[in-house]
């Protein structure tokens, strides 16, 4: 890759951070990048161009929502267009009709839905609705899964949380923590346990795990998982906001064909542009107000960039190639590094993926915590010293897209292959 310019600039960049931010930064992932995070002046098709002019092959992806990657034209163009009419108005307006109606019509589940700012927004509300639909007041989720950064999601929480050794944060009330009971994933007898003693408003869980690495659920547990929540009138909550539209048009629930109550969508759905979204049955959502007295509301909720680019890219992805490319790219990468013997365990859905060192097979969390995270790490730096970027932690899950062609694919193995021989 071309390599211009100085690394001045971006260790000032960094020590200014270091003045303004906690740990330089806004989310803490982005600090993980050692020895610091690198600037992105600007971004295209699969690459992050640096601040200090360096041309990086970036398959993180924002974190998963760029599965057309950077700045696609297509979604470029209706952003602009949306921006020459207005981007704020305080009163509905026509395109979340649009995007409402496009994503109830590939996600059989979500029959009416509610536009928020974030993923994390999502499951709060998500959260907030099962328990004021059901009457109860606790849920269960499970170790390693990451629902975002409000308080009833960080308990045991992947991604970030588990990176920086916090899983359960400080600042939580004891009170909360008791309303979130924890289970293993892949564990049904700890579920059915819960259910039997406890009134349980919800359990949520992310149904492909991308916040520990990447981890699929087993068929038997969500189909089990479905089972019991009904017999036990508990809901089934989804957390799609990785995998919504990214394995798939119909998400995860139309991969494995099981179907939950309620499903939270974020990411892609905004085609790269903050958004969440809760969807589910008609007479659970109509529980939020105004109609009912779950309450919610957003200055920002529904805002027609987010809108507009969201729907964009549905209709993108709707053609199918994008999901073609993406997963072709993801499919090569994991065929070469299976041949390499110093990888030892890949999982992979579709377009997502992760290489966990030292460990044969990775279940649940437990597993991906026992993986040699500090190996991948050494990967992953020699990597990005080699202009390729994946996410600076074991915890994370690596993204391909539909600008990741064979000829990026074919560079990035070439590199992969180079680094492999250097790594004991
Ligand atoms: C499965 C899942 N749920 C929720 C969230 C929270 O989304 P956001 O970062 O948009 O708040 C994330 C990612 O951050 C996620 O991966
Ligand atoms: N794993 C997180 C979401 O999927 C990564 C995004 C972040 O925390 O900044």
């Amino acid at each position: 890759m071309v390599k211009r310019g100085d690394a001045v600039l971006n260790k000032d960049l960094w020590r200014e951070a270091l003045n303004l931010f906690a740990g330089g930064v806004n989310s803490p992932v982005r600090a993980a990048v050692k020895p610091q995070p690198f600037y992105t002046d600007h971004a295209y098709g699969p690459f992050l161009f640096t601040e200090n002019n360096k041309k990086i092959v970036d398959y993180v992806l924002g974190y998963g929502p760029l599965i057309l990657g950077h700045s696609p034209q297509q979604v470029k163009e209706k952003v602009i267009d949306q921006i020459n009419k207005g981007w704020l108005y305080g009163t509905p307006s026509k395109v979340e009709i649009k995007l409402a109606e496009k994503i109830s019509q590939h996600i059989r589940t979500v029959e009416k839905i509610r536009f928020v700012n974030s993923g994390t927004e999502a499951t709060m509300n998500a959260i907030r609705l099962a328990r004021g639909y059901t009457k109860r007041e606790k849920i269960i989720k499970f170790d390693g899964n990451y629902h975002g950064a409000h308080d009833y999601a960080l308990v045991d929480a992947g991604s970030a949380a588990t990176e920086f050794g916090v899983p359960i944060s400080d600042g939580i009330p004891k009170d909360v923590l008791k309303t979130v009971l924890l289970c293993n994933y892949n564990d049904l007898d700890c579920v059915e346990n819960f259910l039997k003693k406890e009134d349980i408003a919800a359990v949520i869980l992310e149904p492909i795990m991308g916040n520990m690495g990447v981890i699929p659920a087993d068929q038997d547990f969500l189909e089990g998982l479905r089972e019991l929540t009904k017999t036990y009138n508990s809901l089934l909550i989804f957390d799609e906001v990785i995998t919504g539209f990214r394995v798939g048009l119909e998400g995860a629930q139309g991969l494995y064909e099981v179907y939950p109550d309620l499903t939270t969508l974020g990411k892609i759905i905004g085609g790269g542009f903050p958004i969440g979204a809760i969807g589910g049955k008609k007479e659970i959502i109509d529980n939020f107000t105004p109609n009912g007295r779950v309450f919610n509301a957003g200055t920002f909720n529904a805002n027609p960039v987010s809108m507009a680019a969201g729907l964009a890219t549905i209709e993108e992805l709707e053609k199918g190639k994008p999901y073609d490319i993406a997963n072709a790219a993801a499919r090569e990468i994991v065929e070469e590094l299976d041949k390499i013997p110093i990888f030892h365990t890949i999982n992979s859905v579709k377009s997502m993926f992760q290489i966990f060192f030292g460990i044969e097979e990775v279940h649940n969390a437990k597993d991906a915590r026992n993986a040699n995270k500090e190996k991948y790490i050494e990967f992953q730096r020699k990597l990005l010293d080699n202009d390729i970027f994946f996410p600076p932690s074991q915890y994370e899950t690596i993204f391909t897209s539909a600008a990741h062609t064979d000829e990026i694919v074919s560079l990035t193995i070439e590199r992969i292959k180079k680094i492999a021989s250097e790594i004991k």
